[in-house]
């Protein structure tokens, strides 16, 4: 019996999991004529988002604290009910609410979280946590036999070798980088297609974050696995992600491939995100670009999030149709597949309004340097 199915045949690059117009509001009641309004007061953590997860490749979703990431990672692990659009596994809808169908996603879909000893229950060995996932996911096989020889793979996987070492110890016998190791070989054994992981280095020593990146890269490349990486930290998506996406304050502002977002990114707001997380490699002209921020400096409240586009109050660049429409994607035109919801990428709305003319905004900063390039590609 193998655990996992090595490599499995499907091509690299398929679909595996999809999010359409994803939306979760939280409800918030505040004061008791809340409980008798027809629009109650609501977090807004989560609007519109779409973006897929693809067989081999690792797709990072960053954004400082609050922007939603988490929750995206949980409404696609189905444990939060959303408040609208769709989750489509393989190009199916997914309606989950528990039981068997609950197991069923989740043996496709697992999720792998910050913090690995809070996830690892400290009374049980690491041989538990992993069987009790192999018998939950049907992956134990028959025999005593079955179910060591999976043990033993699992834990080789994660690079926990020799075996026998870590099955009969408990999580405060690891160090972080093992706890996370076999949080991990917990979700191999459910042998899923797509693996969720939400910030898994942030709480990791700086010195073991890369060895757990690598491992996933490995995972996603042995095992085909669609990897769906969140962080806050933009340069660690461009070292391990194929491709990008940032959100802000519960939207998606840009997407595109890994090197291209990074090196060469569209949205003020990502230009912001990138100056404060300096990366030595960065190429020229984007790093001398001032990016400054008009507001103050916080992200808006998503109870009564800002009209147009949620980055207006803090955008060097603001326009007044900024405050007023909710940006499209718009290609950039640089690289197939980039694009900035941003109204900066749209000709007609810049030369009739012109990039900071909004009362407060900065006209003086540079605009951002693909702009140009748009309109010479259309
Ligand atoms: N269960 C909840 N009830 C109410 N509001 C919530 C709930 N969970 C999250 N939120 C709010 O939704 C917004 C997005 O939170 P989320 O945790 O998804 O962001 P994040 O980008 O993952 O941040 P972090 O990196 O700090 O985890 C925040 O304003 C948060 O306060």
């Amino acid at each position: 019996m193998t655990t996992l199915s090595e490599g499995t045949a499907a091509p690299v690059g398929e679909v595996v999991l999809e999010a359409v117009g994803l939306t979760k509001h939280f409800p918030v009641r505040r004061k008791l004529r809340d409980l008798f309004s027809r629009n109650p007061a609501s977090v807004h953590a989560v609007d519109d988002v779409s973006f897929e997860l693809r067989r081999g490749q690792v797709t990072a979703l960053v954004g400082e604290s609050g922007s939603g990431k988490s929750t995206v990672a949980r409404l696609l692990a189905q444990l939060y009910p959303r408040t609208g659009g769709d989750i489509l596994l393989h190009g199916r809808p997914t309606k989950v609410r528990g039981g068997r169908r609950f197991r069923a996603y989740v043996r496709r879909v697992q999720l792998i979280f910050q913090d690995p000893f809070a996830s690892l229950n400290p009374v049980h060995t690491v041989r538990y946590h992993l069987t009790r996932a192999l018998r939950i996911h049907g992956n134990a096989g028959k025999t005593a036999a079955d179910l060591e020889r999976a043990l033993g793979e699992l834990l080789t996987r994660v690079s926990l070798t020799p075996p026998e070492r870590y099955l009969d110890k408990f999580p405060h016998e690891l160090s972080g980088g093992q706890r996370q190791r076999v949080a991990i070989a917990r979700a191999l054994g459910a042998d899923p297609e797509a693996l969720l992981a939400d910030e898994p280095v942030s709480m990791l020593d700086v010195s073991i974050r890369l060895g757990i990146l690598n491992l996933l890269r490995d995972l996603k490349e042995r095992l085909n696995l669609a990897i769906l990486y969140i962080t806050h930290d933009i340069a660690s998506a461009r070292y391990f992600a194929d491709e990008t996406m940032v959100m802000y304050a519960g939207r998606m502002v840009e997407g595109g491939d890994s090197e291209t977002v990074t090196q060469n990114p569209a949205h003020p707001y990502t230009r912001l995100l990138i100056e404060s997380a300096p990366d030595p490699d960065r190429i020229a002209g984007i790093a001398d670009a001032t990016v400054k921020d008009r507001g103050n400096g916080e992200p808006p409240s998503l109870i009564k999030p800002p009209a147009g586009c949620r980055f207006n109050p803090r955008c060097p660049h603001a326009m007044p149709r900024c405050t007023v429409d909710l940006p499209p994607r718009l290609e950039i035109g640089d690289r197939p597949g980039h694009w900035a919801a941003c109204w900066l990428y749209d000709p007609e709305t810049v030369a009739k309004e012109s990039p900071g003319s909004l009362a407060g905004a900065d006209p003086a900063v540079e605009t951002p340097p693909a702009l140009h390039l748009t309109e010479e590609a259309r």
